[in-house]
């Protein structure tokens, strides 16, 4: 069982253009939504893939409304608290070439009683799911502690359950400390979490190295276009896939944590966890938007595994 706790979900409106120009007038080729926030899709990529799961959130004014429809047409499995403001709408916008420029907006401002409400829903979900995968997701609203996840963690741990991480700034450096028991940073997160800037795989190893012996239990790192790094306190592994038409890589991210914890959630090794979360982050890659990738699609992507990658390789993504 994977409970996801996306504490700022968003209405995802993808829109395409020939060519971004600052300032000008553009007509879009195209438009989608979809129901976003880091957690909203790793739930959704998980259910898409027959997992167990399960989406905690806050929901309210006209954006809610959008996202309980569309959530509603994914059947993804929520549980949904109630909140006065409206959560935000986020937007992407994505040239022919895959580059995408994304604007997120801050989120609503819960109240004292909502937040109380929403840690209520998101402590209920953790009690009635022993030994599950608890993953705390993206930034957080007005109204919300930065500490909130270090709280997420200790539930967890509480409980019985294991406690994933992905965000990123203020709030990840305060959740390190409460020792959760995997992070999935992209490379330049990862960098602004240890001070550093890391441009080889050897950076990015010393650097997850550095934190696991702070007390998280191990780092899956997104490289972009050079793929992932699972580094545990005894292993380091690469896979990367390549994608030959990139068309939006937003969403890219949570479909790798999904891909990695539905592995380990139905006990698959380390390795096989490793390449089926580069199979599903850059499948997700190839979709418009931030659709989450098929069993067909992830079937499609073809990924090369290094068990005893070069320190020396380059990163750039
Ligand atoms: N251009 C690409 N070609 C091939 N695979 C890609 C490409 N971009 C991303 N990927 C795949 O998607 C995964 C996640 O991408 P990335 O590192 O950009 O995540 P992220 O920054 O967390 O994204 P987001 O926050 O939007 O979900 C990578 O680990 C890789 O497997
Ligand atoms: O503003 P945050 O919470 O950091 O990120 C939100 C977001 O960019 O993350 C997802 C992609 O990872 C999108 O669905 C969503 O719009």
């Amino acid at each position: 069982m994977i409970v996801t706790v996306t504490p700022n979900p968003s209405v995802d409106r993808t829109i395409e253009v020939d060519v971004l120009r600052r300032g000008e007038v553009h007509r879009a080729t195209s438009t989608r939504l979809d129901p976003g926030g880091k957690g909203i899709n790793v739930s959704r990529a998980i259910d898409a893939h027959g997992g167990a799961t399960l989406a905690v959130l806050p929901v309210g004014g006209a954006h809610g409304r959008m996202m309980t429809e569309l959530l509603d047409a994914t059947g993804t499995p929520v549980r949904a608290v109630p909140i006065e403001q409206s959560i935000r709408a986020n937007v992407a916008i994505v040239e022919p070439d895959g580059s995408t420029t994304k604007v997120n907006e801050p989120g609503p401002q819960l109240s004292p009683a909502e937040v109380e409400a929403f840690l209520a829903a998101a402590g209920d979900a953790v009690g009635t799911s022993p030994g599950a995968w608890i993953v705390g997701c993206g930034s957080l609203p007005g109204g919300v502690a930065g500490d909130f996840y270090a709280g997420l963690v200790r539930l967890a741990h509480d409980h019985g359950c294991k406690a994933a991480i992905d965000t990123s700034g203020a709030p990840l450096a305060q959740a390190v400390p409460a020792g959760p028991d995997l992070i999935k940073p992209n490379r330049v997160e990862l960098g602004e979490l240890v001070g550093a800037d890391l441009s080889s795989v050897g950076d990015v190893v010393d650097a997850s190295r550095e934190l696991i012996s702070g007390g998280i239990g191990e780092l899956l790192v997104s490289l972009g276009r050079d793929g992932a790094l699972l580094v545990t306190a005894h292993s380091v592994a690469l896979a990367a896939a390549t994608v030959d038409r990139p068309v939006s890589t937003v969403g890219a991210g949570d479909c790798t944590l999904a891909g990695y914890l539905l592995a380990l959630d139905t006990g698959a090794d380390a390795p096989t966890a490793l390449r089926q979360a580069v199979a599903f982050g850059s499948a997700a890659v190839a979709l418009p938007g931030t659709k989450v990738p098929s069993a067909r699609n992830v079937a499609a992507v073809h990924v090369r595994l290094d068990l005893a990658p070069d320190r020396t390789i380059p990163l750039s993504d």
